[in-house]
């Protein structure tokens, strides 16, 4: 059933469990998302960037939320990264429950000014609203404590900004970055700062840039083609950590994007004859599949819809 954002969260927080919000660019990554979701018995969130929404179109978004009213367990269908006011107004029109306005490299003031905007019209039509504060970056531990309260999320602040905004969940920086390359190695997840965050703010926390980045996933894109540099992402016990702390969805993308890959290159390069789409699609869109169960199993969101 199609739910809000907030819904799907608040149980997550209250619970102690976390839930992906899986980001989906065509059908394949909808149906990966939603089969897992169902077999699984997992709550999901269907996340859609700005340029998903421009590469989709209808085809995409009435896609997204139709199924997610269809689907047994509870779906929100979110905006991830929402750039503007006029952004987030497409999301609602198109009929999604949550929506992320991302204001989180302006000062301190315009995003909360900004937020609070969406967050009046959200609110009016029953959509809930993630917020950002704080700036996406991989960080070495050792970096100088004036830098890392100059780019990781200051808990003080954060409690302000929730209070002023009236956003329902916040992302949070705690040191994790998008994409394939988070840092040497175990990249470093300030836990102590997500502690004081989470003591501050209620409200269910977010965590971008959360992919693991499975050294078996980058051996097997880079076995069938795919060129690769030192790919690192998440610990899995950084991860359960957080979600221990107070996170409560974690994005997830560059994982589904290495499989979906490596499985059409896997499949190509095995039969160089083939020309029928669904033949290499269907073995991506397996492989998305399995990875959002395993997200959701170390998310310990299995069996909580
Ligand atoms: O936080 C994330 C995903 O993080 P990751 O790259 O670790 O999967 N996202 O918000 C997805 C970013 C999509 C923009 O193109
Ligand atoms: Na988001
Ligand atoms: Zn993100």
């Amino acid at each position: 059933m199609l739910v809000t954002g907030l819904e799907i969260l608040k149980k997550a927080r209250a619970e102690g469990y976390g839930v992906g919000a899986f980001n989906v660019n065509n059908m394949e990554f909808l149906q990966a998302v939603l089969e897992a979701a169902e077999e699984a018995r997992s709550p999901v969130m269907v996340a859609l960037s700005e340029g998903a929404m421009k590469y989709g179109g209808r085809a995409l978004t009435l896609l997204a939320v139709e199924l997610a009213k269809e689907a047994r367990v509870p779906v929100a269908v979110h905006l991830d990264h929402g750039s503007s006011y006029e952004s987030v107004l497409k999301a609602l029109r198109a009929g999604f429950t949550s929506v992320m306005i991302d204001k989180s490299h302006e000062d301190f003031a315009t995003n909360v000014r900004e937020t609070r905007r969406v967050v009046e019209a959200a609110h009016a039509v029953g959509v809930t609203v993630e917020a950002e504060l704080g700036r996406l970056a991989g960080i070495e531990e050792h970096v100088a404590v004036d830098e890392k309260d100059a780019l990781l999320t200051n808990p003080e602040e954060a409690k302000r900004f929730m209070e002023e905004t009236g956003a329902d969940y916040l992302a949070v920086a705690i040191g994790t970055s998008h994409g394939a390359y988070k840092g040497k190695g175990r990249p470093f997840i300030d836990h102590p700062r997500l502690e004081r965050i989470a003591a501050l703010v209620p409200a269910p926390l977010v965590l971008h840039g959360a992919s693991a980045v499975p050294p078996e996933l980058v051996e097997r894109f880079r076995a069938a083609g795919g060129e690769i540099g030192e790919a690192t992402g998440i610990h899995p016990e950084d991860i359960k950590k957080a979600i221990a702390l107070g996170i409560a969805k974690i994005n997830t993308d560059t994982d589904l994007r290495l499989a979906f890959t490596a499985l059409i290159r896997e499949t190509l390069n095995k039969a160089p004859k083939e020309f029928d789409p669904r033949k290499y699609l269907g073995p991506a869109r397996e492989a998305v599949k399995e990875v959002v169960k395993s997200r959701m199993e170390l998310f310990g969101s299995v069996g909580k819809a």
